[in-house]
Protein backbone atom coordinates (compact mmCIF):
# COMPACT_ATOMS: atom_id res chain seq x y z
CA UNK A 1 0.00 0.00 0.00
CA UNK A 2 2.90 2.34 0.03
CA UNK A 3 3.80 4.66 -2.15
CA UNK A 4 6.70 5.98 -1.07
CA UNK A 5 8.86 3.94 -4.19
CA UNK A 6 7.18 5.87 -6.83
CA UNK A 7 7.38 9.18 -5.14
CA UNK A 8 10.76 10.93 -6.86
CA UNK A 9 9.23 10.07 -9.96
CA UNK A 10 5.67 11.35 -9.44
CA UNK A 11 7.04 14.30 -7.97
CA UNK A 12 8.98 15.09 -10.98
CA UNK A 13 6.18 14.20 -13.16
CA UNK A 14 3.87 16.41 -11.76
CA UNK A 15 6.21 19.40 -11.69
CA UNK A 16 6.60 18.82 -14.92
CA UNK A 17 2.66 18.99 -15.88
CA UNK A 18 2.42 22.18 -14.33
CA UNK A 19 3.34 24.42 -17.47
CA UNK A 20 0.55 22.82 -18.74
CA UNK A 21 -2.06 23.70 -16.70
CA UNK A 22 -4.68 25.49 -18.36
CA UNK A 23 -6.18 28.59 -17.04
CA UNK A 24 -3.18 29.08 -14.81
CA UNK A 25 -3.33 32.89 -13.67
CA UNK A 26 -1.93 35.46 -15.06
CA UNK A 27 0.13 37.72 -13.05
CA UNK A 28 0.72 38.77 -9.45
CA UNK A 29 -1.55 41.56 -7.38
CA UNK A 30 0.07 41.26 -4.58
CA UNK A 31 1.98 38.73 -1.73
CA UNK A 32 0.60 38.05 1.08
CA UNK A 33 2.60 39.17 4.14
CA UNK A 34 4.05 36.65 6.31
CA UNK A 35 3.11 33.49 3.92
CA UNK A 36 4.32 31.96 0.57
CA UNK A 37 1.31 32.88 -1.50
CA UNK A 38 0.53 35.75 -3.57
CA UNK A 39 -2.84 36.54 -5.39
CA UNK A 40 -2.92 36.56 -8.84
CA UNK A 41 -5.84 36.99 -11.22
CA UNK A 42 -6.88 35.11 -14.73
CA UNK A 43 -10.10 36.15 -17.17
CA UNK A 44 -11.16 32.49 -16.42
CA UNK A 45 -10.92 31.95 -13.14
CA UNK A 46 -11.22 35.59 -11.39
CA UNK A 47 -8.65 35.95 -8.28
CA UNK A 48 -6.72 32.93 -6.95
CA UNK A 49 -3.86 32.08 -4.98
CA UNK A 50 -0.21 31.33 -6.76
CA UNK A 51 3.32 30.41 -4.85
CA UNK A 52 4.95 34.06 -4.51
CA UNK A 53 7.95 34.67 -6.81
CA UNK A 54 11.12 34.55 -4.49
CA UNK A 55 9.56 31.87 -2.33
CA UNK A 56 12.17 29.00 -4.35
CA UNK A 57 8.58 26.74 -4.09
CA UNK A 58 7.55 25.04 -1.31
CA UNK A 59 7.60 21.50 -0.39
CA UNK A 60 5.03 18.85 0.24
CA UNK A 61 3.12 19.11 3.74
CA UNK A 62 3.85 22.71 4.14
CA UNK A 63 1.40 24.90 6.01
CA UNK A 64 1.04 27.45 3.68
CA UNK A 65 -1.54 29.68 5.67
CA UNK A 66 -2.58 29.04 8.99
CA UNK A 67 -5.76 32.12 9.97
CA UNK A 68 -8.33 32.93 11.92
CA UNK A 69 -12.26 31.74 10.55
CA UNK A 70 -15.68 33.24 11.34
CA UNK A 71 -17.43 29.64 12.48
CA UNK A 72 -19.76 28.23 14.02
CA UNK A 73 -21.08 24.90 14.89
CA UNK A 74 -23.63 22.52 13.34
CA UNK A 75 -27.02 22.32 15.29
CA UNK A 76 -26.28 18.84 15.68
CA UNK A 77 -22.97 19.26 17.27
CA UNK A 78 -24.84 22.32 19.57
CA UNK A 79 -25.30 19.70 22.72
CA UNK A 80 -21.99 18.28 22.45
CA UNK A 81 -19.42 20.52 21.84
CA UNK A 82 -17.91 23.57 23.51
CA UNK A 83 -19.45 26.78 21.72
CA UNK A 84 -15.91 28.14 21.96
CA UNK A 85 -13.56 25.76 21.18
CA UNK A 86 -15.43 23.24 19.66
CA UNK A 87 -14.12 20.21 21.77
CA UNK A 88 -16.51 17.56 22.05
CA UNK A 89 -18.08 16.18 25.68
CA UNK A 90 -20.98 14.16 25.52
CA UNK A 91 -22.07 15.54 29.05
CA UNK A 92 -20.64 17.99 31.99
CA UNK A 93 -20.81 20.83 29.62
CA UNK A 94 -21.66 24.64 31.55
CA UNK A 95 -24.61 26.05 29.78
CA UNK A 96 -24.65 29.89 29.43
CA UNK A 97 -27.35 31.11 31.84
CA UNK A 98 -28.78 34.03 29.79
CA UNK A 99 -29.37 32.44 26.75
CA UNK A 100 -29.18 28.91 28.09
CA UNK A 101 -28.02 27.70 24.12
CA UNK A 102 -23.97 28.12 24.35
CA UNK A 103 -22.21 25.33 26.46
CA UNK A 104 -18.79 25.44 26.82
CA UNK A 105 -16.08 22.98 28.35
CA UNK A 106 -15.51 25.14 31.38
CA UNK A 107 -14.99 28.95 32.73
CA UNK A 108 -12.16 29.52 30.42
CA UNK A 109 -13.60 28.97 27.34
CA UNK A 110 -16.68 31.06 28.48
CA UNK A 111 -14.95 34.01 28.86
CA UNK A 112 -12.68 33.37 25.51
CA UNK A 113 -15.83 32.57 24.07
CA UNK A 114 -17.62 35.79 25.58
CA UNK A 115 -14.98 38.26 24.50
CA UNK A 116 -13.06 36.45 21.52
CA UNK A 117 -15.98 34.78 19.49
CA UNK A 118 -18.68 37.67 20.53
CA UNK A 119 -20.66 35.71 22.58
CA UNK A 120 -22.00 38.84 24.10
CA UNK A 121 -23.50 40.07 21.11
CA UNK A 122 -24.99 36.46 20.16
CA UNK A 123 -26.26 36.07 23.57
CA UNK A 124 -28.32 38.85 22.92
CA UNK A 125 -29.51 37.97 19.55
CA UNK A 126 -30.06 34.26 20.43
CA UNK A 127 -32.57 35.37 23.93
CA UNK A 128 -34.55 37.46 21.51
CA UNK A 129 -34.59 34.97 19.11
CA UNK A 130 -36.01 32.51 22.02
CA UNK A 131 -37.92 34.86 23.54
CA UNK A 132 -41.00 33.44 25.49
CA UNK A 133 -39.50 29.46 25.26
CA UNK A 134 -40.29 29.10 28.63
CA UNK A 135 -38.36 25.67 28.88
CA UNK A 136 -34.29 25.39 27.26
CA UNK A 137 -34.44 26.72 23.76
CA UNK A 138 -34.70 23.89 21.18
CA UNK A 139 -31.74 23.23 19.26
CA UNK A 140 -33.57 22.07 16.27
CA UNK A 141 -35.72 25.60 15.82
CA UNK A 142 -32.30 27.62 16.20
CA UNK A 143 -31.50 29.95 13.53
CA UNK A 144 -29.21 28.02 11.66
CA UNK A 145 -25.49 28.08 10.93
CA UNK A 146 -25.44 30.69 7.86
CA UNK A 147 -27.25 32.82 9.66
CA UNK A 148 -25.09 32.74 12.71
CA UNK A 149 -21.67 32.74 10.39
CA UNK A 150 -23.12 36.15 8.79
CA UNK A 151 -24.24 37.84 12.15
CA UNK A 152 -21.06 37.17 13.94
CA UNK A 153 -19.22 38.42 10.29
CA UNK A 154 -21.63 41.64 11.00
CA UNK A 155 -21.10 42.61 14.58
CA UNK A 156 -17.24 41.66 14.23
CA UNK A 157 -16.97 44.57 11.26
CA UNK A 158 -18.67 46.90 13.73
CA UNK A 159 -16.04 46.62 16.25
CA UNK A 160 -12.72 45.86 14.16
CA UNK A 161 -13.77 48.38 11.06
CA UNK A 162 -13.20 48.71 7.39
CA UNK A 163 -9.27 47.55 6.71
CA UNK A 164 -11.04 44.38 8.36
CA UNK A 165 -14.44 43.83 6.11
CA UNK A 166 -12.32 44.83 2.77
CA UNK A 167 -11.45 41.18 2.15
CA UNK A 168 -14.81 40.12 2.55
CA UNK A 169 -16.36 42.72 0.91
CA UNK A 170 -14.54 41.89 -2.16
CA UNK A 171 -15.38 38.43 -1.94
CA UNK A 172 -17.16 36.88 -5.25
CA UNK A 173 -21.07 36.31 -5.06
CA UNK A 174 -23.20 35.06 -8.16
CA UNK A 175 -25.95 36.93 -6.96
CA UNK A 176 -26.87 37.86 -10.89
CA UNK A 177 -26.12 33.78 -11.59
CA UNK A 178 -28.03 32.39 -9.42
CA UNK A 179 -30.62 29.89 -9.96
CA UNK A 180 -34.25 30.20 -8.74
CA UNK A 181 -33.92 27.71 -5.79
CA UNK A 182 -30.94 29.71 -4.88
CA UNK A 183 -32.22 33.08 -4.66
CA UNK A 184 -35.04 31.16 -2.48
CA UNK A 185 -32.49 29.73 -0.39
CA UNK A 186 -30.70 33.01 -0.34
CA UNK A 187 -34.10 35.03 0.82
CA UNK A 188 -34.82 32.45 3.52
CA UNK A 189 -31.60 33.24 4.91
CA UNK A 190 -31.98 37.01 4.43
CA UNK A 191 -35.21 36.84 6.35
CA UNK A 192 -34.15 34.56 9.29
CA UNK A 193 -30.90 37.39 9.62
CA UNK A 194 -32.58 40.49 9.58
CA UNK A 195 -34.70 38.35 12.59
CA UNK A 196 -31.97 37.19 14.34
CA UNK A 197 -29.89 40.70 14.21
CA UNK A 198 -33.06 42.59 15.25
CA UNK A 199 -35.27 44.15 12.40
CA UNK A 200 -33.86 46.59 10.01
CA UNK A 201 -32.93 49.30 12.24
CA UNK A 202 -30.14 46.84 13.56
CA UNK A 203 -28.94 45.71 10.12
CA UNK A 204 -28.57 49.51 9.26
CA UNK A 205 -26.28 50.21 12.12
CA UNK A 206 -23.89 47.16 10.57
CA UNK A 207 -23.98 48.43 7.17
CA UNK A 208 -26.31 46.50 5.54
CA UNK A 209 -28.50 49.68 4.58
CA UNK A 210 -30.97 47.57 1.57
CA UNK A 211 -32.53 43.78 0.89
CA UNK A 212 -29.94 43.89 -2.30
CA UNK A 213 -27.33 44.49 0.00
CA UNK A 214 -27.80 42.06 2.04
CA UNK A 215 -28.71 39.31 -0.64
CA UNK A 216 -25.52 40.38 -2.13
CA UNK A 217 -24.07 39.23 1.36
CA UNK A 218 -25.81 35.41 1.58
CA UNK A 219 -24.84 34.84 -2.05
CA UNK A 220 -21.11 35.92 -0.85
CA UNK A 221 -21.24 33.23 2.16
CA UNK A 222 -22.71 30.84 0.22
CA UNK A 223 -20.07 31.16 -2.60
CA UNK A 224 -17.39 31.10 -0.38
CA UNK A 225 -18.14 29.39 2.81
CA UNK A 226 -16.32 25.80 3.99
CA UNK A 227 -17.53 22.92 6.03
CA UNK A 228 -15.74 23.56 9.38
CA UNK A 229 -14.78 19.95 10.01
CA UNK A 230 -13.27 18.47 13.13
CA UNK A 231 -9.66 16.08 13.37
CA UNK A 232 -11.09 13.73 11.46
CA UNK A 233 -13.17 15.57 8.63
CA UNK A 234 -16.06 15.13 9.95
CA UNK A 235 -18.32 17.87 9.56
CA UNK A 236 -19.15 20.14 12.39
CA UNK A 237 -19.89 23.33 11.02
CA UNK A 238 -19.55 26.29 8.70
CA UNK A 239 -16.53 28.86 8.39
CA UNK A 240 -15.77 31.67 6.23
CA UNK A 241 -12.22 33.37 6.13
CA UNK A 242 -12.02 35.80 2.78
CA UNK A 243 -8.20 35.13 2.06
CA UNK A 244 -8.62 31.22 2.40
CA UNK A 245 -11.94 31.77 0.17
CA UNK A 246 -9.62 33.32 -2.82
CA UNK A 247 -8.70 28.81 -3.39
CA UNK A 248 -10.15 28.44 -7.15
CA UNK A 249 -11.05 24.68 -7.77
CA UNK A 250 -9.45 21.86 -9.39
CA UNK A 251 -10.61 18.05 -9.47
CA UNK A 252 -6.80 17.19 -8.95
CA UNK A 253 -6.12 19.35 -6.36
CA UNK A 254 -2.64 20.23 -4.86
CA UNK A 255 -3.48 21.59 -1.66
CA UNK A 256 -6.52 20.54 1.02
CA UNK A 257 -8.27 23.13 3.62
CA UNK A 258 -8.10 21.74 7.24
CA UNK A 259 -9.02 22.53 10.58
CA UNK A 260 -6.10 20.12 12.51
CA UNK A 261 -4.81 21.32 15.63
CA UNK A 262 -7.84 21.20 18.10
CA UNK A 263 -7.02 21.68 21.40
CA UNK A 264 -9.25 22.56 24.52
CA UNK A 265 -9.43 26.28 25.21
CA UNK A 266 -8.12 27.13 21.54
CA UNK A 267 -9.76 27.49 18.71
CA UNK A 268 -8.12 26.27 15.49
CA UNK A 269 -7.31 28.10 12.66
CA UNK A 270 -8.31 27.13 9.12
CA UNK A 271 -5.09 26.19 7.36
CA UNK A 272 -4.02 25.48 3.89
CA UNK A 273 -1.76 22.42 3.03
CA UNK A 274 0.60 21.89 -0.02
CA UNK A 275 -0.24 18.09 -0.88
CA UNK A 276 2.85 18.13 -3.01
CA UNK A 277 5.82 20.29 -3.82
CA UNK A 278 4.86 23.33 -5.37
CA UNK A 279 7.34 25.54 -7.56
CA UNK A 280 7.07 29.66 -7.84
CA UNK A 281 4.35 30.97 -9.46
CA UNK A 282 2.25 27.88 -9.54
CA UNK A 283 -1.51 28.62 -8.90
CA UNK A 284 -2.81 26.74 -5.53
CA UNK A 285 -6.03 24.69 -6.00
CA UNK A 286 -8.22 22.91 -3.20
CA UNK A 287 -11.50 20.92 -4.58
CA UNK A 288 -14.65 21.98 -3.76
CA UNK A 289 -16.45 18.67 -4.49
CA UNK A 290 -16.04 14.93 -3.47
CA UNK A 291 -12.80 13.76 -5.19
CA UNK A 292 -14.97 10.43 -5.26
CA UNK A 293 -17.62 11.82 -7.26
CA UNK A 294 -17.74 10.93 -11.51
CA UNK A 295 -17.33 13.83 -14.10
CA UNK A 296 -21.04 14.27 -14.40
CA UNK A 297 -21.40 14.57 -10.58
CA UNK A 298 -18.32 16.88 -10.17
CA UNK A 299 -19.62 19.15 -13.01
CA UNK A 300 -23.31 19.50 -12.03
CA UNK A 301 -22.17 20.51 -9.01
CA UNK A 302 -19.67 22.96 -9.85
CA UNK A 303 -22.05 24.86 -12.44
CA UNK A 304 -25.15 24.88 -10.05
CA UNK A 305 -23.49 26.12 -6.47
CA UNK A 306 -19.79 27.57 -7.71
CA UNK A 307 -21.20 28.68 -11.56
CA UNK A 308 -18.41 27.87 -13.67
CA UNK A 309 -17.32 24.55 -15.83
CA UNK A 310 -14.36 22.78 -14.42
CA UNK A 311 -11.56 22.37 -17.46
CA UNK A 312 -8.78 20.87 -15.09
CA UNK A 313 -6.64 17.69 -16.26
CA UNK A 314 -9.31 15.14 -14.72
CA UNK A 315 -12.30 16.55 -15.98
CA UNK A 316 -10.84 16.79 -19.81
CA UNK A 317 -8.88 13.51 -19.49
CA UNK A 318 -9.46 10.68 -21.88
CA UNK A 319 -8.72 7.07 -23.25
CA UNK A 320 -8.72 6.00 -19.63
CA UNK A 321 -10.59 3.95 -17.52
CA UNK A 322 -11.66 6.23 -14.47
CA UNK A 323 -11.85 4.56 -11.23
CA UNK A 324 -15.08 5.92 -10.10
CA UNK A 325 -16.98 4.17 -13.24
CA UNK A 326 -15.34 1.42 -13.66
CA UNK A 327 -16.61 -2.14 -13.97
CA UNK A 328 -14.75 -5.78 -13.82
CA UNK A 329 -14.02 -7.52 -16.34
CA UNK A 330 -16.26 -11.02 -16.10
CA UNK A 331 -13.72 -13.79 -17.34
CA UNK A 332 -12.72 -15.69 -14.46
CA UNK A 333 -9.19 -14.94 -13.03
CA UNK A 334 -8.91 -11.28 -14.61
CA UNK A 335 -9.19 -8.42 -12.39
CA UNK A 336 -9.28 -5.76 -15.23
CA UNK A 337 -11.84 -3.33 -15.56
CA UNK A 338 -14.16 -2.42 -18.20
CA UNK A 339 -14.91 1.69 -18.88
CA UNK A 340 -18.45 1.91 -19.69
CA UNK A 341 -18.56 2.67 -23.39
CA UNK A 342 -20.44 1.94 -26.27
CA UNK A 343 -18.46 -1.77 -26.73
CA UNK A 344 -17.24 -2.32 -23.54
CA UNK A 345 -14.09 -4.32 -23.19
CA UNK A 346 -11.68 -5.54 -20.54
CA UNK A 347 -8.71 -3.23 -20.92
CA UNK A 348 -6.40 -5.89 -19.35
CA UNK A 349 -7.50 -9.33 -20.86
CA UNK A 350 -9.32 -7.14 -24.14
CA UNK A 351 -12.44 -9.59 -23.60
CA UNK A 352 -15.33 -8.06 -25.02
CA UNK A 353 -17.76 -7.35 -21.30
CA UNK A 354 -21.26 -9.66 -21.32
CA UNK A 355 -24.36 -8.43 -19.94
CA UNK A 356 -23.98 -4.86 -20.31
CA UNK A 357 -27.63 -4.05 -19.85
CA UNK A 358 -27.88 -5.72 -16.88
CA UNK A 359 -24.82 -4.54 -15.37
CA UNK A 360 -25.62 -1.37 -16.45
CA UNK A 361 -29.21 -1.37 -14.96
CA UNK A 362 -27.96 -2.93 -11.42
CA UNK A 363 -25.36 0.28 -11.01
CA UNK A 364 -28.18 2.71 -12.14
CA UNK A 365 -30.21 1.43 -9.01
CA UNK A 366 -26.77 1.38 -7.14
CA UNK A 367 -26.79 5.37 -8.35
CA UNK A 368 -30.30 5.92 -7.35
CA UNK A 369 -29.78 4.79 -3.83
CA UNK A 370 -26.50 7.20 -3.39
CA UNK A 371 -28.51 10.58 -2.64
CA UNK A 372 -31.04 8.67 -0.59
CA UNK A 373 -28.10 7.28 1.98
CA UNK A 374 -26.39 10.40 1.81
CA UNK A 375 -29.52 12.77 3.19
CA UNK A 376 -29.86 9.61 5.33
CA UNK A 377 -26.31 9.73 6.92
CA UNK A 378 -26.93 13.84 7.04
CA UNK A 379 -30.45 13.47 9.61
CA UNK A 380 -31.55 9.72 10.21
CA UNK A 381 -31.09 6.86 7.78
CA UNK A 382 -34.00 4.65 8.86
CA UNK A 383 -34.22 1.05 8.97
CA UNK A 384 -35.74 0.49 5.35
CA UNK A 385 -32.98 1.92 3.83
CA UNK A 386 -30.15 0.60 5.98
CA UNK A 387 -31.84 -3.28 4.70
CA UNK A 388 -31.93 -1.73 0.51
CA UNK A 389 -28.20 -0.64 1.36
CA UNK A 390 -27.27 -4.54 3.34
CA UNK A 391 -28.75 -6.19 0.03
CA UNK A 392 -27.31 -3.75 -2.43
CA UNK A 393 -23.81 -4.09 -1.65
CA UNK A 394 -22.89 -7.64 -2.44
CA UNK A 395 -24.82 -7.59 -6.04
CA UNK A 396 -22.93 -4.23 -6.70
CA UNK A 397 -19.33 -5.56 -5.46
CA UNK A 398 -19.82 -8.74 -8.46
CA UNK A 399 -20.05 -5.91 -11.02
CA UNK A 400 -17.67 -2.66 -10.14
CA UNK A 401 -14.38 -2.19 -7.82
CA UNK A 402 -14.23 -0.44 -5.00
CA UNK A 403 -13.16 2.90 -6.36
CA UNK A 404 -16.60 2.72 -8.16
CA UNK A 405 -18.64 5.94 -6.87
CA UNK A 406 -21.67 3.81 -6.29
CA UNK A 407 -20.08 0.86 -4.15
CA UNK A 408 -17.58 3.61 -2.68
CA UNK A 409 -20.79 5.91 -1.20
CA UNK A 410 -22.27 2.95 -0.14
CA UNK A 411 -19.58 0.85 1.49
CA UNK A 412 -18.13 4.34 2.66
CA UNK A 413 -21.82 4.58 4.52
CA UNK A 414 -22.53 0.77 5.60
CA UNK A 415 -18.34 1.47 7.37
CA UNK A 416 -19.78 4.14 9.27
CA UNK A 417 -22.97 2.35 10.85
CA UNK A 418 -20.51 -0.56 11.49
CA UNK A 419 -18.29 1.40 13.53
CA UNK A 420 -21.75 3.22 15.48
CA UNK A 421 -22.68 -0.37 16.12
CA UNK A 422 -19.06 -1.42 17.23
CA UNK A 423 -19.07 -4.50 14.69
CA UNK A 424 -15.23 -4.37 14.85
CA UNK A 425 -14.94 -7.10 12.32
CA UNK A 426 -17.25 -5.78 9.77
CA UNK A 427 -15.93 -2.47 9.84
CA UNK A 428 -12.24 -3.77 9.28
CA UNK A 429 -13.59 -5.17 6.24
CA UNK A 430 -15.26 -2.98 4.95
CA UNK A 431 -12.36 -0.37 5.06
CA UNK A 432 -10.27 -2.50 4.12
CA UNK A 433 -12.48 -2.16 0.88
CA UNK A 434 -12.59 1.78 0.98
CA UNK A 435 -8.47 2.11 1.37
CA UNK A 436 -8.20 -0.25 -1.73
CA UNK A 437 -10.86 1.82 -3.24
CA UNK A 438 -9.21 5.52 -2.46
CA UNK A 439 -6.34 3.80 -3.94
CA UNK A 440 -6.78 2.18 -7.03
CA UNK A 441 -5.46 3.37 -9.99
CA UNK A 442 -7.10 3.73 -13.70
CA UNK A 443 -3.63 4.49 -15.00
CA UNK A 444 -0.02 4.93 -13.99
CA UNK A 445 0.02 8.32 -12.55
CA UNK A 446 -1.21 9.41 -8.94
CA UNK A 447 -4.20 11.68 -10.47
CA UNK A 448 -5.38 8.70 -11.87
CA UNK A 449 -6.44 7.75 -7.95
CA UNK A 450 -9.86 9.09 -6.58
CA UNK A 451 -7.55 10.94 -3.63
CA UNK A 452 -4.11 11.93 -4.19
CA UNK A 453 -1.59 11.07 -2.26
CA UNK A 454 -1.38 12.63 1.13
CA UNK A 455 -5.13 13.91 0.82
CA UNK A 456 -6.30 13.86 4.68
CA UNK A 457 -9.17 11.37 3.69
CA UNK A 458 -6.56 8.89 2.88
CA UNK A 459 -4.82 9.43 6.14
CA UNK A 460 -7.94 9.01 8.14
CA UNK A 461 -9.13 5.84 6.35
CA UNK A 462 -5.99 4.70 6.71
CA UNK A 463 -5.78 5.21 10.56
CA UNK A 464 -8.96 4.19 11.13
CA UNK A 465 -7.97 0.60 9.56
CA UNK A 466 -4.66 0.46 11.14
CA UNK A 467 -6.11 0.81 14.49
CA UNK A 468 -9.07 -1.84 13.72
CA UNK A 469 -6.45 -4.52 12.41
CA UNK A 470 -5.42 -4.11 15.50
CA UNK A 471 -8.94 -5.16 17.35
CA UNK A 472 -9.85 -9.16 17.26
CA UNK A 473 -9.67 -11.02 13.68
CA UNK A 474 -12.38 -11.03 11.80
CA UNK A 475 -14.30 -14.95 12.25
CA UNK A 476 -15.44 -14.84 8.26
CA UNK A 477 -13.71 -12.90 5.59
CA UNK A 478 -16.27 -10.66 3.71
CA UNK A 479 -17.33 -11.86 -0.28
CA UNK A 480 -17.20 -7.80 -0.67
CA UNK A 481 -13.39 -8.36 -0.07
CA UNK A 482 -12.75 -11.77 -2.99
CA UNK A 483 -12.14 -9.44 -5.65
CA UNK A 484 -9.61 -6.95 -3.98
CA UNK A 485 -7.72 -7.71 -1.08
CA UNK A 486 -6.70 -10.92 1.17
CA UNK A 487 -7.53 -10.52 4.61
CA UNK A 488 -4.48 -11.54 6.83
CA UNK A 489 -5.64 -14.85 8.57
CA UNK A 490 -3.17 -14.99 11.37
CA UNK A 491 -2.55 -12.85 14.42
CA UNK A 492 0.95 -12.01 13.40
CA UNK A 493 -0.22 -10.96 9.71
CA UNK A 494 -2.77 -8.97 11.26
CA UNK A 495 -0.41 -7.21 13.23
CA UNK A 496 2.22 -6.91 10.56
CA UNK A 497 -0.41 -5.65 8.10
CA UNK A 498 -1.60 -3.03 10.81
CA UNK A 499 1.99 -1.93 11.00
CA UNK A 500 2.41 -1.34 7.42
CA UNK A 501 -1.01 0.53 7.40
CA UNK A 502 -0.04 2.83 10.49
CA UNK A 503 3.43 3.85 8.77
CA UNK A 504 1.47 5.15 5.71
CA UNK A 505 -1.49 6.58 7.47
CA UNK A 506 1.22 8.42 9.61
CA UNK A 507 3.30 9.50 6.11
CA UNK A 508 0.12 10.70 4.58
CA UNK A 509 -1.51 12.40 7.47
CA UNK A 510 2.25 14.46 8.04
CA UNK A 511 1.72 15.71 4.75
CA UNK A 512 -2.24 16.19 4.34
CA UNK A 513 -2.51 17.98 7.88
CA UNK A 514 0.19 19.81 7.32
CA UNK A 515 3.54 20.55 9.04
CA UNK A 516 2.76 23.07 11.42
CA UNK A 517 0.82 20.81 13.56
CA UNK A 518 3.15 17.91 12.27
CA UNK A 519 -0.05 16.21 10.97
CA UNK A 520 -2.23 17.04 13.84
CA UNK A 521 -4.52 14.79 15.89
CA UNK A 522 -4.71 11.64 12.98
CA UNK A 523 -0.82 12.04 13.10
CA UNK A 524 -0.66 12.42 17.19
CA UNK A 525 -2.57 8.78 17.47
CA UNK A 526 -1.41 7.17 14.92
CA UNK A 527 2.09 7.86 16.31
CA UNK A 528 0.42 6.35 20.00
CA UNK A 529 -0.96 3.40 18.26
CA UNK A 530 2.55 2.45 16.60
CA UNK A 531 4.02 2.77 19.70
CA UNK A 532 1.57 0.22 21.31
CA UNK A 533 2.68 -2.06 18.38
CA UNK A 534 5.81 -1.74 18.37
CA UNK A 535 6.19 -2.41 22.08
CA UNK A 536 3.78 -5.39 21.25
CA UNK A 537 6.11 -6.95 18.67
CA UNK A 538 9.73 -6.15 21.20
C1 LIG B 1 -14.53 30.74 -3.59
S1 LIG B 1 -14.45 31.69 -5.03
C2 LIG B 1 -12.75 31.61 -5.44
C3 LIG B 1 -12.17 32.99 -5.63
C4 LIG B 1 -12.68 33.72 -6.84
N1 LIG B 1 -11.98 33.28 -8.03
C5 LIG B 1 -12.58 35.22 -6.70
O1 LIG B 1 -12.18 35.89 -7.66
O2 LIG B 1 -12.95 35.73 -5.64
C6 LIG B 1 -15.25 30.59 -6.13
C7 LIG B 1 -15.46 31.14 -7.51
O3 LIG B 1 -14.24 31.22 -8.22
C8 LIG B 1 -14.42 30.83 -9.58
N2 LIG B 1 -13.64 29.59 -9.83
C9 LIG B 1 -13.08 28.80 -8.90
N3 LIG B 1 -12.43 27.77 -9.48
C10 LIG B 1 -12.60 27.90 -10.81
C11 LIG B 1 -12.20 27.13 -11.93
N4 LIG B 1 -11.48 26.01 -11.80
N5 LIG B 1 -12.56 27.56 -13.16
C12 LIG B 1 -13.30 28.70 -13.33
N6 LIG B 1 -13.71 29.47 -12.28
C13 LIG B 1 -13.38 29.08 -11.04
C14 LIG B 1 -15.90 30.57 -9.75
O4 LIG B 1 -16.51 31.72 -10.20
C15 LIG B 1 -16.34 30.23 -8.35
O5 LIG B 1 -17.70 30.46 -8.12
Amino acid sequence: MSFQAAKAQRLARERGRVAAQPDAPAGPIHALQDTPLEIASSSTHGRGLCIAAGTGGVAAGTTLVALEAVSVLNTTQLGVRCHYCYARREQGLLRCSRCRFARYCDATCQAAGWKIARHRDECEALQRWYAGADALPDLDRDPGPSVRVLAQLLWLRRRRGPAWWAPFAAMQSHRQDASAVQKDEAAQIAVRLAKFIGAEAGLRTLGIDSAKALLELVCQYQTNAFTLTDAQLDPIGAALEPTVALLNHSCTPNAVVVFSSATEHTRCPIEVVALRDLTEGEPVYTSYVDLAAPLPVRQQTLQERYHFTCACRLCTRSRWVDPRTARWCARPGCHGWVAPAARPCCRQCRAGETDTEAKEALVAEALELVPKIHRGMHTQLDESLVVQLRAMLPRISAVVPPSHYAMWTLVHAAHVLAIERCDWDEATQLTMLLCAGMQARGARDEPSTLYPAGHPQRAVLLATLGRLLLQEAPSTPSPLLARTVPMPTTPEARARLAHTVLRQALTEAERGFGSRTRGGWVAESVRASLRNVEQACA
